[in-house]
């Protein structure tokens, strides 16, 4: 159970009302009713660091992310998938990194490897890649979830394939907080950047709001028929009542979302690959847990065996695995 940590102090619910009085007439009087009859609300998910405005606070507080048009530039864009492509073409090799094919695909012979190839994860040690994660534009609003200190925990590049039919290029709802063995919760967020459009055709992601305020769930691989790609679990006991969001995303538009937000991503019809890239972001002084005896323990059991495999005999803890790859981008290295 992930309890709220709210960091509020006594006089946050007045700081809200005072921030209230900024906005439009109508979230006004909306509001005024709202605290007519029951406590102040507190900020629990944002900072008062000055970079978000009451709006894009009040919005992620509620829904638990927050999508920002055009954070992006095309050029910096075009440089990332460039830089995509030569590893795909293997001109490049870059330390660490873990290159992922479609589980439909992963037995199947004479496959090029542009077009095999789902997702990168771990590109820490390409500067070309990780410059994505070190953009000043994404950082200034990353402080408003994480404050000052900031580390890149975890990359990714997704290459969402064409669905080859089996349906396995879909993504099953889940919690990102299921695979980080830090905390609190709240201060990390999630950068997603869309590369290109992306909408329902070619597997947009999925989000439900407010799912953010609820507790992490049981997550295990969901039985479906065609396959499941490796560590791709799911929630299954999720309430199919709760309102779905498609979010329609134009080349550099960039969603920040809560590690607790239940979200996917569906299967692509469409013929291109569809592309984004990601860095989940944490404060310097979060802490590491032990997640031993939590429903955490099968992810980490699940990664110390892809670390056997890989370094033949090597046994690391898995909050080891996470001080390796994290790397620090801004302020001080605290905890983490
Ligand atoms: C550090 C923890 C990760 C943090 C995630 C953060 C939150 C984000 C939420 C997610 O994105 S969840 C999904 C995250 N997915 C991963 O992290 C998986 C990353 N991929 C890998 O580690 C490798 O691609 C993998 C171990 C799956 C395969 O490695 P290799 O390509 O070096 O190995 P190889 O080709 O020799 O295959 C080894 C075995 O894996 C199998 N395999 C390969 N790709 C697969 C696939 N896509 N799905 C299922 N199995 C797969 C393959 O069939 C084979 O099985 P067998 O040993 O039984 O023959
Ligand atoms: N009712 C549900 N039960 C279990 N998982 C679901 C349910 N609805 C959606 N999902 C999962 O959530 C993710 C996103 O769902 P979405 O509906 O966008 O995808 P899709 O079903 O592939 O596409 P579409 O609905 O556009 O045909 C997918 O991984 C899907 O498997
Ligand atoms: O399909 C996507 O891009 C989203 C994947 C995702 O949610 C994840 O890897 O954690
Ligand atoms: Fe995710
Ligand atoms: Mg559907």
């Amino acid at each position: 159970m992930e309890p709220p940590q709210c960091r509020a102090g006594a006089n946050r619910g007045r700081r809200l009302r005072l921030l209230l009085r900024h906005l439009k007439p109508t979230a006004v009087s909306t509001s005024a009713q709202i605290y007519a009859d029951s406590p102040p609300a507190k900020f629990c998910y944002t900072l008062d660091r000055g970079v978000l405005s009451s709006e894009q606070r009040l919005f992620y507080e509620k829904n638990g992310f927050l999508l920002i048009k055009k954070l992006v530039s095309d050029e910096d864009l075009d440089r990332i998938r460039k830089e995509f492509e030569r590893i795909c073409k293997k001109e490049v090799s870059i330390s660490g990194l873990i290159v992922m094919r479609d589980v439909s695909l992963v037995k199947s012979e004479y496959i090029a490897e542009e077009t095999s190839v789902s997702k990168i994860q771990d590109f820490m040690e390409d500067e070309e890649l990780f410059r994505y994660c070190r953009l000043p534009q994404i950082l200034k609003y990353v402080e408003g979830f994480t404050g000052p200190n900031i580390m890149a925990m975890h990359t990714m590049l997704i290459n969402k394939p064409p669905d080859t039919g089996k349906m396995t290029s879909r993504h099953p709802l889940h919690q990102d907080l299921h695979y980080f063995p830090f905390r609190p919760a709240n201060l990390i967020v999630c950068a997603w950047t869309a590369m290109e459009h992306v909408d329902r055709n070619n597997g947009c992601l999925v989000v439900l709001p407010g799912t953010h305020t609820g507790p992490l769930k049981q997550h295990d691989y969901p039985a479906w028929e065609g396959g499941i790609n490796k560590m791709y679990h799911g929630i299954q006991d999720y309430d199919p009542s709760l309102p779905r969001v498609h979010l329609v995303m134009e080349k550099g538009d960039t969603v920040f979302f809560h590690p607790l937000l239940i979200h996917g991503s569906g299967t692509n019809r469409t013929e291109g690959f569809r592309k984004a890239i990601s860095c989940h972001y944490a404060s310097s002084d979060c802490d590491y847990i032990d997640v031993r005896g939590t429903s955490q323990e099968n992810i980490e059991n699940e990664v110390k065996q892809i670390v056997a495999n890989r370094y033949e005999g090597i046994t690391v803890a898995f909050k080891d695995v996470w001080r390796f790859k994290g790397r620090l981008v801004q302020g001080e290295r605290i905890k983490l």
